[in-house]
């Protein structure tokens, strides 16, 4: 595995916090995208956790790997020419400071429009400056797992017996979904915190505020989620597999039936990389609960709102804000 040294602007990490780490947990549910059952897995799976393993997905080893690899060669140029992709507005390099808000990780990460109808300024200028294989490689790597996205979506829809298929893969399908992609690069914790046996963090607690995500990272471990009971545990790192997220805006149109996951990342020995697919409907989309999906008689936990009104709603939040609660109705008493 490529170790990456780790960045000059990194060496001040004062504001940044750590954590204790804890053992692996074996109890992530698995879902064989052969397996007839998968539909039914995959509900019980987001009802339960609003998190699962993808395994026998289809997607070609060497397809992630090479992205990866143009990852890696990405973020060892040198401080200057990766400067010259940022600030993120909320597209383009960042360094330590996540979104606009004041929090901050031991990570370097490039956020990136995944639609190219609406390719922004920032994407396009982070291409000029890079060898044309890292585009081809974002761009077929995307390709590849929108298209599982969608897959997953519509057992998704089977697993929950609503019609049609693809009431919910038709948002991320749609020209105008505002969908994006995220490469992240945490460097080695540094000695200091791995003696004491804490970790830094590097990605901190927050739930995403899209329909779904899909992660792939190296074999180095640090993703968290949280449990129902409030309990951290981590997931054990699996280069091969996919993980995959519910978020805020899935959790209210099953009117809080699945759950929009709390995760987060502590900052290993070695180096993490990761690629997150954040699959969001357009922008003009109301998100409310599914209407099939309502039992006679119940109502929307949730005031009605469109994506972009939550969006800029969650851009103006700390990562680990609870976002929904805005748009919760409130009780009645
Ligand atoms: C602190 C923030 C970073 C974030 C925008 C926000 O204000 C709150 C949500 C954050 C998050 C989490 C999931 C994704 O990584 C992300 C791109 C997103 O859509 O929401 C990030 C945002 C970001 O890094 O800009
Ligand atoms: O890097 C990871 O493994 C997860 C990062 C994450 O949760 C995010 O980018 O929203
Ligand atoms: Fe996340």
């Amino acid at each position: 595995m490529v170790v990456l040294s780790q960045p000059a602007a990194l060496d001040h990490c004062s504001p940044i916090k750590s954590c204790k780490a804890s053992g692996f947990f074996d109890g992530i549910p698995e879902v064989d995208f052969t397996d007839p059952q998968a539909k039914t897995r995959i509900v019980k799976a987001c009802e339960e956790y609003g998190f699962f393993k993808l395994v026998n997905h289809g997607i070609p080893f060497q397809l992630m790997a090479k992205l990866q690899a143009q990852t890696v060669k990405f973020f060892k140029k040198s401080q200057y020419v990766k400067d010259r992709a940022g600030p993120p507005d909320p597209f383009g390099y960042g360094c330590k400071k996540i979104g606009p808000n004041g929090d901050v990780g031991w990570i370097e990460y490039l956020l990136l429009n995944s639609n190219p109808q609406v390719t922004s300024s920032k994407t396009r200028a982070i291409f000029q400056e890079t060898e044309e294989d890292f585009r081809f490689a974002v761009e077929e790597y995307i390709f590849a797992v929108k298209k599982m996205a969608y897959e997953v979506l519509e057992l998704m829809a089977e697993g929950l017996n609503i019609q049609p298929r693809n009431v919910l893969s038709k948002l991320l399908k749609d020209e105008k979904s505002d969908s994006c992609f995220r490469l992240n690069h945490y460097p080695p914790s540094p000695q200091l915190q791995a003696l004491s046996g804490r970790n830094l963090i590097g990605f901190g607690e927050h739930t995403d505020p899209q329909i779904i995500s899909v992660l792939r990272s190296n074999n180095t471990s640090g993703l968290q989620i949280q449990l129902k009971d409030g309990s951290w545990v981590s997931v054990p790192p699996d280069e091969t597999s996919f993980f995959l997220n519910v978020g805020d805006a899935l959790q209210v149109m099953t009117n809080g039936r699945f759950r929009s996951v709390k995760h987060r990342v502590l900052a290993a020995e070695k180096s993490r990389i990761s690629m997150i697919y954040f699959g969001g409907p357009p922008l003009c989309e109301k998100i409310a609960p599914l209407p099939n999906l309502l039992a006679k008689g119940e109502e929307s936990l949730y005031k009605e709102f469109t994506w972009c009104e939550y969006k800029k709603s969650a851009y103006k939040s700390r990562l680990a804000d609870y976002r929904l609660g805005l748009f919760e109705k409130t009780a009645p008493y």
